[in-house]
Order: structure tokens, then C-alpha cells, then sequence
């Protein structure tokens, strides 16, 4: 192609792109200043491509090979990230946290594991409500660091486009860390151990330890043999977030050169949320038009006809690992919603990646404020993803959590038995409650042994 035929091309993809402005874009913050909204975009729109679009296609077809059943999907990170949080030593207790549950996930299941990280751009919440009331005062909900603050002010609940610079900016150095680990050495499987250290000492994290030490003598056996493989000494990392604020994501969607395809590079894979997965509305239109691996949330009330007209518009040439349902359905409510969703689905013909989210419908308030989740139900829900694919003869593909690396004290129960007191004691999510570090080791064995069970 001409470099003019090239640029007419991308004229026309950008216009099929912008089809998503005419539609109804749910969960949008309502920014005051639509001129300073335009300005950031802009300033947005100069600034350089976080992921290059060659990763968002290895990483499809790396899901691919999940759909198939030969990989497992692991994807986990805050509910929201935000700016202050974004410190060395928390992004990488975070990883470390990640890259221990994966070889616990890869070592109990024979199994290469994906890691994706919700990280590096997970800053914009949907909400219940648009509003917050405290003691008589009403605000703007909180909506996430890249909209507003957290603070009960005025001007600090005010949407500011500011934000969605900074949030650029806070993205582009967490990703920058989580590579410099991940390829620097840092996640060389070597280090099994060390990523063990510095937190708590706990039955998991003893587990852990001794799965560890398990690997070391099989790593000291290959080297005694001369088996040298790079696959040893760096890992692959993907990041992703939900792809909600149109007015951060549409600036960061560039041609990829090689292709003249559109990609959204703000992230490897993005994701549409439970509200806002509307067949006819913005968000589900902006994603079709680029080519990064998509996964949308599915609820309780998600029918087959929902599903199947989804892979009609996102995936309508039903490439493998371009689809993934992210199923969110509630402990109570998994084994009587998803085994029917799966077999409609699989009749149709369709092989999307199946990943269960058992943190989404399964969350409560305490009588004492806090939003919390029952460890036992995430597990419970977990099990009933197992249950409901070995029903249906479908692969039950991934996990999608919300954890932290971080010693917090915000869903129910664990080894360390967390209750509704203890809640109160180190409870700093600014939105849902995450496991800790203990919990979402625990997590992971128990999926290792629903693997084990799979026998794949
Ligand atoms: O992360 C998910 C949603 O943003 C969150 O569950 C909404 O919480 P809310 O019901 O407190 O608004
Ligand atoms: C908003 C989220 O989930 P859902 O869309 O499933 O409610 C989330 O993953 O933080
Ligand atoms: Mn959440």
C-alpha cells in the first residue's frame, strides 16, 4: 500500500471507530469542563503507545491455547489501582503475589499459566450509584483516581480531565517496573523462593514453601543434566483494566503499522464490565473496532442469546482467543445460570475462553459499612465453575480475582479467619474488598487441584 492509501485506510477505521460516539456510553463521569475534557484527550492523543500491538496478538494467541485447554488463564489485581498506591514496593508485591500463584497454578496442573495483571491502567470504577451520601451531605460517587478523589469534598469528588493524564503517566511507570521485573530477572523461576519472602509467615505461604523447594531440586536436576531454556529465566506479563472511560481509551487506540489495523494500546486486553456489556450501546461498538484480545463480564442474568450476539459483534469471525466471558454470577447462583449459558453456547458453535470472577457476585455489606466478600463463597463459586463445566463438557479456562500482595484485612475468612472486626483493622481498598496475600495463595491451590482433578 501507498503511505496516501495507507492513511485513507486508517480515515476509515477511525470513522467506523468513532460509530461508538452516537450510542449511549453508560458509567461516564460528568466532567465539567468539556474544553479542558478535549485538551487532555488531545495531550493523550501525542503521547506514545503503552503496549505495542505484536504483544496483544501473542497474547491472543496464548488465550487461544487456553480456550483449547492447554493454558490457564490467570488475571488478578486491585478493584482500582490508584496514583498513591503506585510505589515500587507495592507493584511488586503485587507480581510477586501473581507469579507465586502461578507456579502454584503451572506446578499443580502441568500447565502453562497466562499472567495478566489488572494493573497499569485499572484507575476508572463503574458504581452503583452516581451519588455518595455521608451524614446528610451528597457528592459525586468516587469513580476511580483517573476521574475524581477520594475525598468527601466537593472539590475533590468534582471529575477532573487532569486526571486522566496523570493516569497515563502512572500507568506508563507501573508497566515499566512490572517488564524491568519480569524480563530483568526478577521472575526467574530461580527466585521461586524469593518471592516467598518478606511476607507474612502463614500456612500458605509454608506451602508455598516447601511446592518451592520441590522446584528447586527439579531446576538443580535440569541443570545437572545441561537443560539450559530461556522459558526459565523470564516470564511473560500482560496487563489489562476495563476498558470504561472512553475519553482515556479512544486517544490511546493507534494503527498498527504492520497491519493498518486499530489497536487500543492502552493495555494488552481489555474487558466491558457487567454495566456496561449493552449490545447497543458505546462500549461493546468502541471495542469491536480493535483488534487487542477482548473479554466482557457476564451476571446472573446474562441469557445465551446475550452471549451469542456478543461473539456475533466482538468476534463475529470467531478467531480463537479473541473472546473471553469473564462469568460473575454469585456462589448462590452458578450452578443453576452457567451450565445452560455454556451448553448454548458450545451448541452454537462457539469456543470463546470461559474465566470465572468469583469475587463480583459475591459481595456484601456489613452492618458496620464495610463492603466485604466471604472467602468461602469466592471458593464455593470456584468449585461450582469446575461443577458447571465438566456438566456442560466445556473448558473452564482462567480465574479473573481482585488480590493484593499487601497484608490488608478485607474479605471474610481464610486460614487466618478473618471476621467482621478484624475488618476494621487494615481495610484500605478504595473500592471492593481484594484477597491478601495469604488468601490468594490459598486460591490457588485450590484451583491447582481443580486442575489436577481435570487431568489435562
Ligand atoms: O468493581 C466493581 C464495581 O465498580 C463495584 O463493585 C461497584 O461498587 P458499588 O456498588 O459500591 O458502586
Ligand atoms: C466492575 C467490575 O466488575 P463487574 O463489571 O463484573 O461488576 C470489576 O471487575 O471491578
Ligand atoms: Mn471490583
Amino acid at each position: 500500500m501507498t503511505s496516501q492509501t495507507h492513511d485513507t485506510a486508517s480515515a476509515s477505521a477511525f470513522a467506523e471507530l468513532d460509530a461508538y460516539r452516537a450510542l449511549e456510553a453508560k458509567q461516564q463521569p460528568s466532567w465539567p469542563d468539556p474544553a479542558a475534557v478535549a485538551a487532555a484527550s488531545a495531550e493523550l492523543a501525542t503521547q506514545p503507545p503503552l503496549v505495542f500491538a505484536g504483544e496483544a496478538d501473542q497474547l491472543r494467541e496464548r488465550l487461544a491455547a487456553a480456550a483449547r485447554g492447554e493454558a490457564f488463564l490467570l488475571q488478578g489485581g486491585d478493584c482500582a489501582e490508584t496514583f498513591e498506591a503506585a510505589t515500587a514496593d507495592k507493584i511488586r508485591d503485587r507480581v510477586k503475589t501473581l507469579l507465586q500463584m502461578a507456579v502454584v497454578l503451572t506446578y499443580g496442573a502441568s500447565m502453562p499459566v497466562i499472567k495478566v495483571g489488572r494493573m497499569a491502567g485499572q484507575f476508572a470504577k463503574p458504581r452503583s450509584s452516581d451519588t455518595e451520601t455521608r451524614e446528610g451531605v451528597t457528592l459525586p460517587a468516587f469513580r476511580g483516581d483517573i476521574v475524581n478523589g477520594y475525598d468527601f469534598t466537593p472539590e475533590s469528588r468534582t471529575a477532573d480531565p487532569s486526571r486522566l493524564v496523570r493516569g497515563y503517566h502512572v500507568s506508563a511507570s507501573t508497566l515499566n517496573l512490572i517488564r524491568a521485573f519480569t524480563q530483568g530477572g526478577f521472575a526467574d523461576l530461580r527466585q521461586v523462593h524469593a518471592w516467598n519472602q518478606g511476607f507474612v509467615s502463614n500456612p500458605a505461604n509454608q506451602r508455598y514453601e516447601s511446592l518451592a523447594a520441590e522446584i528447586d531440586r527439579a531446576l538443580k536436576f535440569m541443570d545437572a543434566c545441561g537443560v539450559e531454556s530461556a522459558a526459565l529465566s523470564q516470564t511473560e506479563f500482560y496487563v489489562s483494566h476495563e476498558a470504561l472511560l472512553l475519553d482515556y481509551e479512544r486517544p490511546l487506540v493507534r494503527v498498527d503499522s504492520r497491519t493498518g489495523d486499530l489497536y487500543d494500546t492502552s493495555a494488552h486486553m481489555l474487558w466491558i464490565g457487567e454495566r456496561t456489556r449493552q449490545l447497543d450501546g458505546a462500549h461493546v461498538e468502541f471495542l469491536s473496532h480493535v483488534r487487542n484480545p477482548i473479554a466482557v463480564k457476564l451476571g446472573p442474568t446474562s441469557t445465551v442469546d446475550d452471549a451469542l450476539r456478543l461473539i456475533d459483534k466482538l468476534d463475529p469471525e470467531r478467531e480463537p482467543g479473541r473472546l473471553t466471558f469473564v462469568t460473575r454470577m454469585g456462589a448462590g447462583k452458578i450452578r443453576d445460570v452457567l451450565p445452560g449459558l455454556l451448553e448454548g453456547v458450545r451448541d452454537a458453535g462457539a469456543t470463546p475462553l470461559w474465566v470465572t470472577d468469583p469475587m463480583h457476585g459475591n459481595g456484601l455489606t456489613t452492618a458496620t459499612g464495610y463492603k466485604t466478600r466471604r472467602f468461602d463463597d469466592v471458593m464455593d463459586e470456584l468449585l461450582g465453575f469446575f461443577e458447571a463445566h465438566r456438566e456442560a463438557g466445556t473448558i473452564p479456562g482462567g480465574i479473573h480475582v481482585e488480590l493484593t500482595g499487601d497484608d490488608v484485612t478485607e474479605c471474610l475468612g481464610g486460614s487466618e479467619n478473618i471476621d467482621e472486626e478484624a475488618l476494621a483493622t487494615r481495610y484500605e481498598s478504595l473500592c471492593d474488598p481484594r484477597l491478601n496475600h495469604r488468601q490468594s495463595l490459598e486460591l490457588a491451590f485450590l484451583v491447582a487441584e481443580e486442575l489436577k482433578r481435570l487431568g489435562r
